[in-house]
């Protein structure tokens, strides 16, 4: 199938591909299948709420802001479903759509921004004409979009002024353009350091079960022609024993009010390596991802997934039968492991955040 027609244009996202889309007829949302990335460029076309919900939830679309973005324009098809309906039918009908979006994935808190942003606004237009509900949530789904975009690029120049000339920065799952609305916030610190004239490479860790960093951020950062290596989770040490990492820089799906982060498992024992090593550890996010109702890392909800998706790799199960698996999908990383979080409002250390957030920074 074709690619469908952006919003933000490839010229804006700097890349020929997009996570998810909305069509111009406000009746399908088309998802850049990132379970079969890099083998092959699919996208699915998805045609109601509930299937938008499936899909978050299958990680057909991934990466925090991404899920919120394709969670804005599910209730855009909610809300094009329940065109006849009066204004308390609507409003019903999208509050329950906006609870079965929020419930495909816990940790993320950019899904829930976002579908409450929609629902907030649906609410407040409830007595318009049908057609005018409709078009008018679009239009706030693609400004969701488009304004993550933006953030994405003004958050990775301030996260480059930090990268050295010649630096080799360590990644840890993809928080690259198919995690966001494009261009990414962990690597658009690293494209926007290229774009500046200085020589980056990427250690990628392969990000076991998912391997996200081994099949995505591999993918996209060869598509930009930005060096990358693919390392196993385990090498991690090694290189930075060696001395060949110059920064950490991650994304994240949620910061606490305190500055400890939730990303992709395996973040938290990068950040205590990166400690040892004396190797600075950056967080780069949108503001969307900050939470500060939530006081502290104890308290981000921690998506627990299938056994079944660690014991398979493949078609190949590596567990003997019967042999219990876990798989926490996320971690939290404690502020004071921290050096510094990028966002497109500037630089803070992680302990600064609440009160860069109440003074609206
Ligand atoms: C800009 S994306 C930041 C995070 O969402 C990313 O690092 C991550 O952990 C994604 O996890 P995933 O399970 O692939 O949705």
């Amino acid at each position: 199938m074709a690619p469908p027609p952006w919003y933000p244009s490839p010229a804006l996202s700097g890349a020929g591909y997009s996570a998810a889309e909305l069509a111009e007829s406000c009746d399908r949302v088309f998802l850049l299948d990132q379970r079969d990335l890099p083998a092959r460029e699919v996208y699915a076309t998805l045609r109601s709420v509930e299937e938008v919900a499936e899909a978050i939830r299958a990680m057909v679309v991934r990466g925090a802001p991404a899920i919120g973005i394709a969670a804005a324009y599910g209730m855009v098809l909610a809300a094009r479903a329940l065109r006849p309906a009066e204004a308390s039918r609507y409003v019903a009908g999208l509050r329950a759509a906006a609870s079965m979006l929020v419930a495909a994935r816990p940790t993320a808190v950019n899904l829930s921004w976002a579908v409450s942003r929609m629902l907030a606004s649906a609410e407040a237009h409830a007595h318009e004409p049908a057609e005018e509900r409709v078009a008018d949530l679009a239009a706030l789904a693609r400004r969701i979009h488009v304004e993550d975009l933006e953030a994405c690029r003004r958050m990775g120049r301030v996260g480059a002024a930090r990268i050295p000339h010649g630096a080799t920065i360590l990644t840890h799952c993809n928080a690259g353009a198919l995690a966001t609305g494009g261009y990414g916030t962990a690597l658009g610190v690293v494209r926007a350091a290229a774009e500046a004239g200085k020589q980056v490479r990427v250690l990628a860790d392969e990000t076991r079960p998912y391997l996200q960093g081994a099949r995505l951020t591999a993918w996209e950062l060869s598509q930009d022609g930005i060096p990358v290596e693919v390392i196993t989770d385990s090498m991690a040490g090694h290189f930075l024993r060696r001395r060949e990492v110059t920064a950490i820089v991650v994304g994240a799906d949620r910061i606490a009010r305190n500055g400890d982060i939730a990303n992709k498992i395996g973040t938290y024992g990068l950040a205590c390596l990166a400690k040892h090593h004396g190797v600075p550890f950056y967080v780069a996010a949108p503001w969307s991802t900050v939470d500060l109702a939530t006081l502290d890392g104890d308290h981000i909800p921690l998506e627990e997934r299938s056994r079944d998706e660690v014991v398979r790799v493949g078609g190949s199960v590596l567990v003997p039968e019967g042999v219990p698996a876990r798989h926490p999908a996320f971690d939290v990383t404690p502020a004071e492991l921290i050096t510094a979080i990028f966002t497109e409002r500037g630089e803070y250390a992680a302990g600064e955040i609440a009160r860069a957030g109440e003074a609206g920074a």
